[in-house]
């Protein structure tokens, strides 16, 4: 999905009556503030003896009378001082409070939406995304692309548009005094400022590239740091050391070369340019007021704002430039809120959407299921089998034989090519995913702990459970028999900032975590890792405890496991190849015998 410019203004949508008042007023400010120079040639004209403008003039005739004064020049000039007065020391605050309340407001308000919704849709993508993105890859796109946004719209509503404005604003007045150089000032402005928007358009592509490059860089310092491990058993932090500061060195040579070089040329190109209109124009005035063409407060009003504009049109080009600079960023970040939702983004992200309350009795049943993740490739094949209901089946097949994907189809995070999954007779893409998924629960091989207490991940997955629950859970999942050791018990901090857990006892939690939701169905992922004998004795016991009493699918490594299992589904290449309970497959002397005297002989399986 790509994004566009127009993405980035729909960000701060919601906000756009704020912003169009805001930027009104902020643009109408830096009008007002023209009001000084022309000032000053008109108090320059009553010092010099010549007449004022005659909307001036009237204008100081008028406020006379209401004072009942006649119109001399130090009434002219008292006048005159006031306006100065009203339009930079009165002004001053205002715009101050426009400026630093309003765009920052919209900016950091927006921040909160759009995180939010970043949020939500981390939380609704599917789920291959993320076997696809890893977390510094997506953290790292979503972070720069929410404070490039931040950064810039203050940049953009308060300073590029109002400057912009006001660039106009001086053009309305040149033009009324001596309109040759009004039309000289904006074709020099509109030259400069196309000649600089062409030069950024090819410095943004640069820049895209360099965005790419710096996701690369932190997707592999992530994976670095969530494999720190493996990093140093193979004492490979040379390695990638070396790695990531040629990434660095890569993206260095980019934006130092490629960009950075670009833009100062630029700069030189840009400010050498505006010095000779802004010269031009200064010499223009002067041969014309030496002429007799021009009053000496035309000249100087001119010669000042001419140089108000010039120096005007450089913030104005430095503020598109940052933009440019960030504007990759914010379309990626844009192309990301475009992916495509999950088929289950459904799912309530609101505690309280209302579902419905399903009970299942537990039958499952794969009726002539074909998958693939891509759909050329099954991966899964005419799969069918029934689990009655408080049945432990076990699924056991050589690695990449397709019995996670098995699950995920259960799971609904994948939808079958054809055929599908019934409970209790009922096809489950006809039911409400939340309110399904709700009666599952899986321990997976890898259980994710939280940061928090030992309770907290505990009570994940059903926060009302009561801590009577909470301890027959943790017996049947043989939790106490380390909960002891733990100094604080259930209060225990575990996690990133906690206490470390073994795999068998982050397993064993898994296991009490799923029980307390009182799932219909319980799948368990067995670690492939190879536990201590105490921790696997401890796992069995917990299995043992809870067949009979609901269904459950084990996907098992271990034949031991197996063995208590009331039926067995055997896939190889993604098709059941055998199926029955452990001393029918072992009479069959089929792949499970082979699988089995494999592991009699202490090979895993
Ligand atoms: N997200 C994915 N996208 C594409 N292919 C995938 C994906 N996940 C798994 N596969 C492929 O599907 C096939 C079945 O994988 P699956 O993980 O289901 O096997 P498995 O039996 O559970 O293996 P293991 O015991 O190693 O976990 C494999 O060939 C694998 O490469």
């Amino acid at each position: 999905m790509t994004a566009n410019f127009w993405d980035i203004v729909r960000y701060f949508k919601r906000y756009r009556n704020t912003a169009i008042w805001s930027i009104t007023g902020s643009s109408l400010f830096e009008i007002i503030d023209l009001a000084v120079p022309y000032t000053v040639g008109q108090i320059l004209n009553v010092l010099s003896g010549r007449s004022l403008d005659p909307e001036i003039n009237s204008l100081v005739i008028a406020m006379a009378s209401i004072f009942g004064q006649s119109p001399n020049p130090t009434t002219a000039l008292i006048m005159l001082s006031g306006l100065i007065f009203v339009v930079t020391v009165l002004r001053a605050p205002i715009q101050v409070w426009i400026a630093n309340n309003f765009h920052w407001e919209i900016a950091l308000k927006s921040r909160r939406d759009q995180t939010q919704k970043a949020i939500a849709k981390i939380l609704t993508l599917p789920i291959e995304f993320y076997d696809e993105n890893n977390a510094g890859r997506i953290a790292g796109r979503v972070a720069r692309g929410l404070a490039n946004h931040m950064w810039s719209y203050p940049e953009i509503a308060g300073q590029l548009i109002p400057k912009v404005v006001r660039i106009l604003g001086i053009f309305v007045i040149i033009c009324a005094i001596a309109w040759w150089i009004s039309a000289f000032f904006l074709v020099s402005f509109i030259l400069v400022l196309l000649g600089s928007l062409q030069k950024l358009k090819g410095l943004v592509k640069t820049e895209e590239n360099l965005d790419i490059y710096q996701e690369n860089t932190e997707s592999r310092t992530s994976e670095i740091i969530t494999s720190i491990k493996t990093v140093k058993a193979f004492a490979n932090e040379a390695k990638e050391y070396k790695r990531q500061s040629e990434r660095l060195e890569r993206e260095a040579k980019v934006s130092l070369w490629g960009i950075h070089i670009g833009y100062v040329k630029l700069g030189m190109v840009r400010d050498t340019v505006l010095e000779a209109c802004q010269f031009v124009v200064f010499g223009a005035a002067l041969f014309a007021t030496f002429g007799g063409k021009m009053s000496i407060g035309h000249f100087i009003t001119i010669s000042t704002l001419a140089s108000m504009a010039y120096s005007e049109i450089k913030p104005i080009c430095l503020l598109a430039e940052v933009f440019a600079r960030r504007y990759s960023s914010m379309l990626r970040f844009h192309e990301f809120m475009k992916q495509a939702n999950g088929q289950d983004a459904a799912i309530a992200l609101y505690p309280n959407t209302k579902y419905p309350q399903y009970r299942f009795a537990g039958k499952v049943e794969f009726r002539n299921l074909t998958f693939g993740y891509d759909r050329d490739r099954p991966v899964l094949e005419k799969i069918q089998f029934i689990i009655e209901p408080y049945e432990t089946v076990a699924l056991v097949g050589k690695s990449g034989s397709g019995k996670s994907t098995l699950v995920k189809l259960l799971f609904r995070y994948f939808e079958p090519s054809s055929g599908g999954i019934l409970i209790d007779g009922t096809n489950i893409t006809e039911l409400d995913i939340t309110g399904y998924r709700k009666r599952l629960a899986i321990v997976h091989q890898e259980v994710d702990i939280f940061n928090g207490t030992l309770m907290d991940n505990l009570m994940y997955g059903n926060p009302t459970a009561t801590f009577a629950q909470v301890q027959e859970a943790c017996a049947i999942a043989s939790v106490d028999e380390f909960l002891h050791l733990l100094p604080r018990g259930y209060n225990t901090i575990v996690g990133e900032r906690g206490v470390r857990l073994s795999g068998g006892q982050r397993q064993r939690l898994g296991i009490a975590r799923a029980l307390l939701v009182n799932p219909d169905i319980l799948v368990f992922d067995e670690a492939t890792s190879s536990l201590d004998y105490e921790s696997e004795r401890s796992i069995q016991l917990a299995m043992r405890r809870i067949q009979g009493i609901r269904t459950t699918i084990v996907i098992a490594h271990r034949l031991s496991t197996v063995r208590e299992a009331d039926k067995i589904v055997v896939l190889d290449k993604g098709a059941i190849v055998e199926i029955g309970s452990h001393q029918q497959l072992l009479a069959q002397g089929g792949i499970y015998h082979r699988l089995h005297s494999l592991q009699e002989t202490g090979e895993l399986l």
